[in-house]
């Protein structure tokens, strides 16, 4: 097997044919949620069980070539919750909500932020994360990169080590992965 091929698939694709797999996966609606944005609708992966394991593959291969610990997967809600308890089964880790402000409970820590289409809040439960745990970031998708920055500062307040931020699609004309630095982003696809 070359380097360039993966064996958690059931079937041996390249990382190419996964990529491509998965950018034949995602459809795109025009003016949704309002006038102007090309929403990228990621539901069809999850449809489709080889596309979704594309994903999880093509993620697991990225981590495990740059990172020789993770002790955690840090999902930001909603969609990040549909990849990262996946992902962090490939490793035997544990994965934790980062959620819209007002849905966990207990103690919890929070940011607001902008989005490409509103505003809103995260929070984090205190006790989700030690610090010094080594935590990757996940979601479906980067668009300003407002969610994730606010992910970045409550992990940090919670003396997390960053070690990367994931996502499947980057709308790098928005510059989201700026806004980020210097945490590494990881992206499977990008777009205009
Ligand atoms: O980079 P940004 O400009 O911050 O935008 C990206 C975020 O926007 C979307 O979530 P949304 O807030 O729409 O919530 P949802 O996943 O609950 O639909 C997307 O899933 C990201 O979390
Ligand atoms: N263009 C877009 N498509 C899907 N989800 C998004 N979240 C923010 N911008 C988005």
């Amino acid at each position: 097997m070359t380097s360039e091929e993966v064996t958690c698939s059931p079937v041996r694709m390249s990382l190419l044919d996964k990529q491509a797999l998965l950018r034949g996966s995602v459809r795109e609606f025009p003016d949704f949620p309002s006038p102007g944005i090309i929403f990228r609708d990621i539901t069809p992966v999850l449809r489709d069980p080889a596309a979704f394991s594309a994903a999880i593959d093509l993620f697991e291969a990225y981590l495990r070539e740059k990172f020789p610990k993770i002790d955690l997967i840090a999902g930001l809600d909603s969609r990040g919750f549909l990849f990262g308890p996946s992902l962090a089964q490939r490793f035997g880790i544990g994965f934790v909500l980062i959620r819209k402000k007002g849905k966990l409970p207990g103690p919890t820590e929070s940011v607001s932020y902008s989005l490409e289409y509103g505003k809103a809040e995260i929070e984090i439960q205190t006790d989700a994360v030690d610090p010094g745990q080594k935590v990757v970031i996940i979601d479906d998708l980067l668009a300003t990169g407002g969610t994730m920055s606010a992910a970045c500062q409550l992990l940090q307040r919670r003396q997390a080590d960053i070690l990367a931020c994931l996502v499947l699609i980057e709308l790098k004309s928005l510059k989201g992965a700026e806004k980020l630095k210097p945490h590494p982003v990881h992206t499977l696809l990008e777009y205009d």
